[in-house]
């Protein structure tokens, strides 16, 4: 992957969630699919998500992100209340969400391109973020003609190239070879170490968490259980920056975080 040294520190944003609760339906019927959540994201701060399916990850993250009000509770990025998406928050999805029809390129411009900066300005961003993301030879291609890996990376250029403060990213790994996941994975954190955002990532991946997180959010719960989604514990992972996955240290944190998932869903069966 090529070195990249010239992605300029975003203005990170922290997060605050407070007694978060949603409910799909209509008012009065059904229980809440998550409540009582919160939650402290300090600028910068790395966050992983995970917990059995149907415990709220997503539901949090469509929240946070803007697309879904909540039912109770608030939540405030830099201070300022969420009420709908912002090129600021950054979203990435599983499936990539590429313009099929813009190359490479276009994809990753059409975000300062919206927000009317100078045409300089776009190339120079456009450009940074290709290279950031290894792709700099793949500029005038069009998205089905790369790999699901080279699709992904591009979609996390073209969020990075709003210069979002927060980055918000839902499986964002999921559909990918092991091979691919883990060589985006280290990718990924080089970037953020860089970049400094503010990322909230969730993942169905205890080893993807441990590797990238400042802290491993486990949920429990969901609607299905009869139980409403939420917090059962927040992990420190304290590893530094060059992780081993083969360590013991890495392993026991594994071992704590599977332990906590499994709980959660007997505990809620
Ligand atoms: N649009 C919706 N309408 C009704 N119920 C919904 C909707 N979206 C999610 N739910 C319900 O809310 C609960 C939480 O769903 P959510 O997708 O947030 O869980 P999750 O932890 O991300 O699950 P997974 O790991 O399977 O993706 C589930 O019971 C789900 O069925």
């Amino acid at each position: 992957m090529p070195r990249i040294g010239t992605i300029r520190p975003t203005r990170p944003a922290d997060i605050e969630i407070s007694d978060l609760g949603k409910r799909y339906g209509r008012t009065g019927s059904g229980i809440f699919a998550m409540d009582g959540v919160d939650l402290s994201v300090p600028a910068g701060e790395f966050v992983c998500v995970v917990g059995a399916s149907g415990c709220g990850k997503s539901t949090l993250l469509r929240i946070l992100a803007g697309f879904e009000p909540a039912t109770k509770g608030t939540v405030t990025v830099a201070g300022e209340s969420v009420s709908k998406p912002d090129p600021e928050r950054g979203v990435v999805f599983q499936d990539y969400g590429l313009f099929p029809w813009l190359s490479v390129s276009e994809n990753i411009a059409y975000g300062p391109r919206q927000a009317r900066l100078p045409r300089d300005v776009v190339r120079e961003r456009t450009s940074r973020f290709l290279e950031a993301v290894g792709l700099t030879r793949f500029a005038a291609k069009f998205p089905h003609e790369l790999s699901g890996g080279m699709q992904q990376r591009v979609a996390i250029a073209r969020v990075l190239a709003n210069d979002p403060s927060v980055m918000l990213m839902d499986e964002p790994f999921g559909a990918l070879d092991a091979l691919t996941r883990s060589s985006l994975q280290a990718e990924l954190s080089r970037i953020h170490r860089e970049t400094g955002t503010t990322v909230v990532f969730v993942t169905h991946s205890i080893e993807e968490a441990v590797f990238l997180a400042d802290r491993v959010v486990v949920m429990a719960g969901g609607a299905s259980h009869g139980v409403p989604g939420h917090i059962r514990e927040i992990v420190p992972i304290d590893l530094g920056t060059d992780r081993d996955v083969t360590s013991p240290e890495f392993n026991e944190l594994k071992r704590h975080i599977s332990a906590l998932v499994h709980q959660g869903v007997e505990a809620a069966a």
